[in-house]
């Protein structure tokens, strides 16, 4: 057992009693040195039978979520602005945290202690409020100092008495830490007995929703300034020993019995924090805090493990862990009750607390939940496994691995993040839940386990710059620079006495096989210690010590070898409730805590450090760290976003400029449609010009070579011109017309008749000088006259048609809604009347044209015929030839004249050659005639036409 490997006290008044245990004077009342602390009355302690730890997992989520409605924003406590270091202290007040503070062990003004241990960095911070916080605890304390002073030292030297590192073992004041702060003793020691009012209850507030409380802020106030103060006074050599970084704290639990009658062998001084034992062993036991029946879990908390929580928010790892005989007050100090909050609940608060007092960083936290029962290990989270049969089966086997970064941890273990309070003890009291209690001897509800709560936090600085929130979190998100941290907080299953029930007995050897290897591998720190320090000289490495014998210790491993900050809580049952056996067994077990706790104190050395911030996503930490996890996936997240946005702009682009292209390409038609169309119009305008000045020419022109080429008679010839003459009025129609479009002055018309002088008649008469190519130019003439007119009709489709097609609907619907119209409508609808009304007479026209193209061919036909026998005749005599001839050289003149110059020539011949040109001046005339019917019929006609689509259309004008 441990107990054997203890050094004895060298005292005789300290060894271990071996007989009954003599009663020990009345203890001195706390009333006298806790004037202002009022104790909870034992009577308001709920009994065993009320079960804390079925409050504490259902009530407290509860507790946290009336919390997070009383808060204002969110589910974090708030300090007001009192409870700042530099705030006023409020009536009522004391500094009763600074009690603890000089409770804890003190560094010693020369550095007498190994100095190869790291400096702790905590001595390092300061801050203006601290310093001024501490100047004014000094002033006070040199008031105070005297009779605190005179009560440390006596008790120093007993503890020096003790010697070895038994029962009082070393004196702890000389160990600065992160956990205790290091400073000035006397001036931290004094500050305990300081005559400022203190609060009743320092976790008062803790009732109303909020664990936080103002002597938490003046204790770390008080915490920096002093060991600003220490780097002044001590320098480094006051930080070197680790020893610090490990608390050990002992809670006496009060007693069940009502008005049970005080044990007085025990004698606790929390004030000076050392418990005395009066017994057989007898011997007294100063620890860094002890807590009385009366504290409350709030101060546990302040005292015992609410530096250690802040120091993991920084990066150092952190244990805390309950130990002590079974029904002792474990699960109640950790867990606590609704009322009561313990460390777990309140380190909970604390995280968040800081979280939100420390806007230049940004934490991760995930929390998991474990338990070791019977040597194995489960996952409190993980729920039920559902097996094929529907039934709950076994969890997958969870096992402990090493790691030379993350050290020894779990796995397969469920982790979950957790971004509230209220959201962490639910997570919490749901492995509360799961977790193995029975009833046993001593407790109603004893944990057949060991559990173990660890919160990962990760954090990391937050970018500067940025206003808002927003660009804040993007400029945070920089590679590596995380820090993971975890906090252990553990309640162990308490150490018993062989049971009458086999599951029990099972149990409990399990409980207590782990908890004695924790107790060996304890106590052979020590000498690992002192080993170490001797092989060290002679390069030796360290020696083996048993963590692998048990689960229990295998876990605790990093925390036991000074890789953690430890805080560890021995919790102790001093009552005589029941007979004076039990008294008795209880004393053996207290006194077997109260060693376990002194070698824990003595022998744990711990050399935290600030966890190292990975440097990305390479380093083994980074890669584990979540944050850096998550800021890779942000990252690449971001990435895609990015891409995303980049194609969908190319594509829009595109879209875009597709859509210029297109709209540029119908632009580029429209204009094109509207050139061609501009082009169209004046074409045709060209082309209706030039078809009327042709046309009226070739009227002209045709009737002069109607009466001068065909050797027709002067009278048809000038019946013929008389025709042409005689349609003047007719004509004049048509020039009118004509002049509406083209305005030539009267005199230079084309249509005046040209003088009849021979030059004139040369021209016309043709090369042939016998009309026939006059006819062929005329034809051809009437040809191209043709083709224009197609074109300028074809032309004049399209138009209406595009013009139609445009207007349609806008016609149609003015037409069926407005009836008559608006006057532009109706402007549009004598347009299209008057485009038809042209066509029609076009077509008219054309159809005239190839009447006449019909009759001029036909009628070159027959004076081709007439010239063939003419011809003929001629060849019978050169006279005829000389007559056809001379009459051909006379041209255009008289039918007379020509019958005067004619030659005598034969009878029979003349007059066939007579009968025969007369048939061809009949037939020429009958040409000429229906020419001139038609010219006349087609101006009448077109006149008409003309006249009716003018009277139409002012008609609906009108
Ligand atoms: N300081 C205390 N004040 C009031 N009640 C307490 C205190 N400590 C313990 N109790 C009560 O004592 C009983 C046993 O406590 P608890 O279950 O915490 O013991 P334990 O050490 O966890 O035991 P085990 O190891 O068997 O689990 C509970 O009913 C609890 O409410």
């Amino acid at each position: 057992m441990s107990t054997t490997t203890l050094p004895r006290p060298s005292r005789p008044s300290v060894a271990p009693p071996t007989g009954p245990l003599p009663s020990l004077p009345v203890p001195k009342s706390r009333a006298s040195n806790v004037t202002s602390s009022p104790r909870l009355p034992s009577s308001s302690l709920p009994s065993p039978a009320t079960a804390s730890r079925t409050l504490s997992s259902s009530a407290l989520p509860q507790r946290q979520t009336t919390k997070a409605h009383s808060s204002s924003s969110s589910t974090i406590p708030t300090l007001t602005g009192a409870d700042t270091p530099a705030g006023p202290l409020p009536p009522g007040r004391t500094l009763r945290k600074t009690v603890s503070i000089g409770a804890f062990p003190q560094p010693p003004k020369h550095g007498n202690r190994s100095t190869s241990h790291p400096p702790s960095p905590l001595s390092a911070s300061s801050t203006p409020d601290t310093v001024s916080l501490d100047q004014r605890l000094a002033s006070v304390s040199k008031v105070a100092i005297p009779s605190r002073q005179g009560s440390l030292k006596k008790a120093v030297p007993r503890a020096s008495s003790v010697g070895g590192r038994g029962l009082l073992g070393k004196p702890p004041l000389n160990s600065p830490s992160f956990l205790n702060g290091s400073g000035e003793s006397a001036s931290v020691a004094n500050t305990s007995h300081l005559s400022l009012p203190s609060p009743p209850q320092s976790r008062n507030s803790s009732a109303q929703g909020s664990y936080a409380t103002s002597t938490t802020t003046i204790e770390d106030a008080d915490d920096e300034a002093r060991a600003r103060v220490d780097g002044k006074a001590d320098g480094n050599t006051t930080q070197k020993d680790g020893k610090g970084n490990v608390i050990v704290s002992v809670r006496v639990r009060p007693d069940i019995v009502k008005d049970s009658k005080p044990n007085l062998d025990w004698e606790v001084d929390s004030k000076r924090s050392i418990i005395a034992y009066r017994g057989r062993e007898g011997g007294e036991y100063l620890y860094d805090n002890v807590f009385d029946a009366q504290d409350n879990n709030a101060r546990v908390y302040d005292a015992a493990a609410k530096r250690l929580v802040r120091r993991v928010m920084e990066g150092y790892h952190g244990t805390v862990f309950a130990y002590g005989m079974t029904g002792t007050g474990k699960t109640f100090s950790m867990q606590g009750t609704a009322t009561n909050p313990g460390v777990i609940p309140l380190a909970i608060t604390d995280i968040f607390s800081y979280i939100r007092e420390t806007p230049h960083r940004e934490f991760l936290l995930r929390v998991s939940y474990l338990e070791i029962y019977n040597e194995k290990i489960h996952d409190l989270l993980a729920g039920p496994v559902a097996s094929a049969n529907g039934q709950p089966g076994p969890q997958e086997e969870i096992k402990l691995r090493e790691d030379s970064k993350r050290g020894v941890y779990a796995t397969p273990l469920k982790e979950e993040i957790v971004q509230s309070p209220t959201q962490l003890l639910r997570v919490i009291a749901r492995g509360d839940n799961a977790r193995r209690v029975a009833g046993t001897q001593f407790n109603a509800r004893s944990s057949r386990s060991h559990a173990v709560v660890q919160i990962v936090v990760e954090s990391r600085a937050r970018g500067s710059g940025g206003s808002s929130v927003q660009e804040n979190k993007r400029s945070a998100i920089v590679p590596g620079g995380v820090r993971v941290s975890t906090l252990s907080l553990i309640d162990l299953a308490g150490s018993e006495k062989a049971a009458d029930d086999k599951e029990r007995r099972t149990e409990g050897s399990h409980i207590n096989k782990s908890l004695l290897t924790l107790g060996t591998v304890i106590a052979r720190l020590s000498s690992e210690k002192e080993k170490a320090a001797g092989d060290k000289e002679k390069g030796g490495k360290d020696k083996h010590l048993p963590y692998r014998d048990s689960k229990l210790t295998r876990l605790l491993q990093p925390a036991l070898s000074g890789n953690s900050l430890v805080s560890i809580l021995c919790t102790i049952q001093i009552g005589a409730s029941g007979s004076s056996a039990a008294a008795n067994s209880h004393a053996g077990e207290t006194l077997n805590t109260l060693k376990f706790a002194s070698r824990a104190k003595n022998n744990i050395v711990s050399h935290a450090k600030k966890a190292d911030e990975s440097l990305g996503a390479g380093a083994d930490a980074g890669s584990r760290a979540l944050l850096e996890r998550y800021r890779i996936e942000i990252q690449e997240l971001r990435k895609q976003l990015e891409e995303q946005n980049k194609a969908k702009e190319v594509k829009e682009e595109k879209e875009e400029r597709e859509r210029d292209e297109e709209e540029e390409k119908a632009r580029e038609l429209e204009d094109r449609q509207r050139h061609e169309e501009q082009m169209l119009e004046m074409q045709l305008a060209r082309t209706a010009l030039k078809e009327r000045i042709e046309h009226l020419n070739r009227l002209i022109l045709s009737s002069k070579s109607i009466g001068v080429n065909n050797g027709r008679s002067f009278s048809s010839m000038s019946h013929s011109r008389h025709s042409v003459l005689s349609n003047g009025d007719r004509f004049q129609l048509r020039s009118a017309r004509s002049s509406a479009t083209l305005d030539v002055p009267a005199s230079q018309t084309p249509f005046q008749s040209p003088p009849l002088d021979g030059s004139e008649e040369d021209d016309s008469v043709g090369e042939n000088g016998d009309g026939s190519a006059s006819q062929a130019a005329q034809i051809q003439a009437l040809q191209a006259d043709l083709a224009d007119k197609n074109r300028y009709i074809s032309t004049l489709e399209k138009r209406l048609l595009h013009a139609r097609r445009s207007s349609h609907s806008r016609v149609s619907m003015s037409l069926s809604q407005k009836l008559a119209g608006s006057s532009e409508d109706g402007g549009l609808i004598a347009t299209i009347a008057e485009k038809d009304a042209e066509i029609l007479s076009l077509r008219a026209q054309l159809e005239d044209k190839e009447k006449m193209i019909a009759a001029l061919t036909s009628a070159r036909k027959k004076s081709e015929t007439a010239h063939e026998v003419g011809v003929a005749i001629s060849t019978d005599g050169p006279s005829g030839s000389r007559r056809v001839s001379h009459q051909r050289s006379v041209g255009s003149g008289s039918s007379s004249a020509k019958v005067k110059t004619s030659s005598p020539v034969s009878v029979s011949s003349r007059e066939q050659h007579l009968s025969h040109t007369s048939k061809s001046e009949r037939d020429l005339d009958d040409v000429t005639r229906m020419l001139d019917e038609m010219i006349s019929g087609r101006v009448d006609a077109n006149a008409r036409r003309r006249s009716n689509s003018l009277r139409l259309v002012s008609e609906q004008r009108g």
